[in-house]
């Protein structure tokens, strides 16, 4: 099964010039739904984590059943507003324009090993912000996984400090 058929390549959205990966094509297929989550698990089989996080709402979608999958306990990582307990922000861009992200402050003990997990790379800049926000509550990023990379972003670039891993790749 090739995966990238699974993936509709939407020209010019959310504005022109962005070609948007969406997966909600792979989400619908259950076999492929599962041999990309299987991927994601095999590409990090030989790292030991604690935990695994994930930013709303798409790294939701891989991170969850993963940790499912391994046992490992979700911390999801939010937009603004809607995490009910303390949060810590941090403020960051995309793509195509900025926002910002919160994590409960209780949900990383230091010294724990996080595993972080998203849909796509592109430029980085939610991954970075959510590694700050990790650093920031004392965790430790082991790996960060993508079911997708837009490699011509270069998003590797600003993730150069951590260990990247990545299924699908264009
Ligand atoms: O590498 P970057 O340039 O930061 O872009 C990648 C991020 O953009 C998308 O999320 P988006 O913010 O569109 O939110 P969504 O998951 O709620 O759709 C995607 O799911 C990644 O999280
Ligand atoms: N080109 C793209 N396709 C899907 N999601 C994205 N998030 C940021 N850039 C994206």
């Amino acid at each position: 099964m090739n995966l990238k058929d699974k993936i509709r390549v939407v020209e010019d959205f959310p504005k022109e010039g962005i070609s948007f990966k969406d997966i909600t094509t792979l989400l619908q297929d259950g076999k492929a739904y599962k041999r990309a989550v299987d991927l994601c698990i095999e590409a990090v089989k030989d790292k030991e984590f604690d935990i695994i996080i994930g930013p709303e709402a798409r790294g939701f979608l891989i991170g969850a059943p993963m940790s499912y999958a391994t046992g490992k306990g979700f911390v999801p990582v939010r937009k603004p507003g809607k995490l009910p307990y303390e949060t810590v922000k941090y403020e960051y861009e995309l793509e195509y324009g900025t926002d910002a992200l919160e994590i409960h402050r209780d949900s990383i003990k230091p010294g724990q090993k996080v595993l972080i997990v998203d849909d796509l790379l592109a430029t980085g800049g939610t991954i970075l912000s959510t590694i700050k926000l990790i650093e920031q509550l004392g965790g430790q990023v082991v790996s960060v996984l993508f079911l997708i990379e837009l490699e011509f972003l270069n998003g590797r670039d600003t993730l150069k400090d951590y260990d990247v891993k990545s299924v699908i790749k264009y």
